[in-house]
């Protein structure tokens, strides 16, 4: 461990990011009702290039007239390399109300990206006197963001979550699929004739979260896209939890309920963890470091990893 204390992330839940196109008003109630922690309006892909206008006055008017409750709220942008992204960030900072939370960038590619939107929305923010700062989250998605994966994960102090967009990430990367997340079938190692099929995510995920960790930022699984395979998805999200990360998107209202239950640390883990906690309390009486725990090895750092699940369920009120 350096002597520099590792930087600890927003204390909200973030366990499942619900997308829907700012083209489509319909949806914004049902997203506000959901179960979702993060409601993402998208002015993005989801976006027809004649639809851009619209969908960002659609997003405007439904930070004034939509009950979003207790949602962290965000709107994603246009990319830095299309012409729509500065009115974005202009017109939602002059006439959003305050109960929009953040901006997400996508296809980030470096440091200065984040720095470019940083200094527009600093300057809106003090033309109107905006009284509550907007937060950032980024999307990795490209070549360019992962190789930069650290710097970006530094690059402001607005900066709040990161996520894996694997569509646009598999595109960039050059990679042989049109799946979105999840197993590719050629993505097999073969022993004895049997295939064994490994995760191709993997790597970039555990790039993202060690940037993230290391940066005090909140890592984030993208989207899943087949969303009539839920035991895809929970296998997805699964590994995603595994690796460290808190939350993962749902672009299908059934896949939240998906969500929330794999980033949600069960009873029966978060027992376990206490458990742990009260044998290295008793450890520590009796001038121990370390002792054993039905059968296995604990010691000062199973304090950590025990913490890390007692405060993701305490934080979601568990
Ligand atoms: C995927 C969809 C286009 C499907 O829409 P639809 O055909 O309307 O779905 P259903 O008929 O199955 O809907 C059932 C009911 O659920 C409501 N609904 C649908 N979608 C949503 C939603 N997003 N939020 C809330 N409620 C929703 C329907 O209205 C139906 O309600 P009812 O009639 O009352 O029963 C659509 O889901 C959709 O547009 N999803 C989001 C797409 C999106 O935002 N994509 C962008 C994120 S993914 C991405 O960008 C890739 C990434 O960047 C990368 O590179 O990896
Ligand atoms: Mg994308």
């Amino acid at each position: 461990m350096s002597f520099r204390i590792q930087p600890t992330p927003p204390a909200r839940p973030n366990r499942c990011q619900l997308f829907g196109p700012g083209s489509r008003t319909a949806l914004f109630e049902k997203m506000a009702i959901s179960a979702a922690d993060v409601i993402n309006l998208d002015l993005e892909d989801s976006v027809a290039p004649g639809d851009k206008d619209t969908a960002r006055a659609n997003i405007i008017q439904a930070t004034h007239d939509v009950d979003w409750n207790t949602k962290h709220l965000s709107v994603r942008i246009n990319g830095l390399d299309t012409p729509y992204w500065y009115r974005d960030v202009v017109e939602l900072l002059e006439q959003a109300s305050d109960r929009l939370d953040q901006i997400m960038i996508p296809k980030v590619g470096c440091a200065a990206d984040v720095y470019a939107v940083d200094a527009l929305v600093t300057a809106v923010e003090r033309a109107k006197g905006r009284k509550k700062p907007i937060t950032f989250e980024v999307i990795i998605e490209s070549a360019a963001g992962i190789a930069h994966v650290e710097e970006i994960a530094a690059a402001s102090p607005r900066l709040q979550a990161m996520s894996l967009g694997a569509a646009d990430f598999a595109a960039s990367m050059g990679m042989q699929t049109t799946g979105i997340g999840g197993t590719q079938e050629n993505y097999y190692m073969l022993q004895g004739g049997v295939q064994h099929w490994s995760d191709p995510w993997h790597w970039a995920q555990a790039a993202i979260v060690a940037a993230c960790r290391t940066h005090g930022v909140l890592p984030v699984d993208g989207p899943f896209g087949d969303f009539s395979d839920d035991e895809g998805f929970r296998a997805q999200a699964r590994r995603s939890a595994t690796l460290g990360m808190v939350g993962k998107w749902a672009i299908h209202p059934k896949q939240i309920a998906l969500s929330n239950e794999v980033f949600t640390p069960s009873a029966e883990a978060v027992a376990e963890a206490r458990e742990i906690l009260a044998a290295m309390e008793a450890a520590s009486t009796r001038g121990e470091g370390a002792t054993v725990y039905k059968g296995r090895l604990v010691d000062i750092a199973s304090i950590k990893q025990a913490e890390v699940i007692v405060r993701q369920s305490e934080m979601i009120g568990g």
